[in-house]
C-alpha cells in the first residue's frame, strides 16, 4: 500500500511542479503525494525561521506526514531583499515593479531559495534548501508563474517562464530542493511509515 505525504500550499504554480516532479519519483518507492491546497500563516523573520514556523503550521494540520514549501527571491543589490518578503512585494508593486527595483543598480543579479520542509508524526521535522543563482530581467514568456517572467537563470538565454517545466525542474531553486528530498526518501525508504 502506498503511504501518503500531504503537500500543504495555496500555491498552484508549487503544486504543478512539485506534483510533476515528485510525484512519479516518489510513487516508485511507495509515497503517494497528496495535495491539501490551504494557505498557511507565515511569520516575519528570516526565511530560515519562517520555513521552520511554517511547518509547525503544517504538522498541526493533521495526524499524518506534510510537506510545505517557503520560496525567496533575494537581489544582491539590495542585499537580499526582498527575500521571503517577495509575495507581498509582487503583489504591491508587480513584477515591472519589481524590475524597477533594480533600475538605479547595475547589478542585477539575484538568487532564488526554495526550502521545502518535511514532517513525519513523532519525527523530527527536516528542511531541504535548493538554491539558482540568476538575474532580473524585462518579464519575457508565456508561463505567468509568479516572478517566473523576470528570473533568468545564469549559464541560460531564456527566463524560467520561457522555459518548459521538465527544463525548469531541472536546475530551479525548487528543482534542487526536490533532488535533495528525493536522495533522502531513496536513502531511508522507510522515512515515513
Ligand atoms: O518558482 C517560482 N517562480 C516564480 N514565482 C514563484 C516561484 N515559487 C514561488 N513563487 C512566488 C509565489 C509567491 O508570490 C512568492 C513566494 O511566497 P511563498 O509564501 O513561498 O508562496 P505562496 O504564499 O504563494 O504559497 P504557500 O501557500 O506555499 O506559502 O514567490
Ligand atoms: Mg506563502
Amino acid at each position: 500500500m502506498l503511504k501518503t505525504l500531504k503537500l500543504i500550499t495555496s500555491n498552484e504554480g508549487k503544486l504543478r511542479e512539485m506534483q510533476h516532479y515528485l510525484g512519479p519519483e516518489l510513487q516508485k518507492i511507495g509515497v503517494q503525494l497528496d495535495k491539501l491546497p490551504l494557505e498557511l500563516v507565515e511569520i516575519q523573520g528570516t526565511s530560515d525561521e519562517i520555513i521552520k514556523d511554517k511547518l509547525i503550521r503544517a504538522s498541526e494540520v493533521g495526524d499524518f506526514p506534510v510537506v510545505c514549501e517557503d520560496t525567496s527571491l533575494c537581489f544582491y543589490s539590495w542585499n537580499g531583499l526582498p527575500g521571503p518578503y517577495i509575495k507581498h512585494f509582487k503583489e504591491a508593486v508587480g513584477i515591472e515593479g519589481l524590475v524597477n527595483m533594480l533600475q538605479q543598480f547595475s547589478d542585477k543579479s539575484a538568487r532564488a531559495e526554495c526550502r521545502i520542509g518535511i514532517k513525519v508524526p513523532g519525527k523530527e521535522p527536516i528542511i531541504f534548501t535548493g538554491t539558482c543563482e540568476g538575474s532580473i530581467v524585462s518579464p519575457r514568456g508565456q508561463n505567468l508563474f509568479g516572478w517566473d517572467p523576470i528570473f533568468q537563470p545564469r549559464g541560460f538565454d531564456q527566463t524560467f517562464a520561457e522555459m518548459p517545466m521538465d527544463t525548469k525542474n531541472t536546475i530551479s531553486h525548487r528543482g534542487n530542493a526536490m533532488k535533495l528530498v528525493l536522495d533522502y526518501f531513496q536513502a531511508n525508504p522507510n522515512w515515513i511509515s
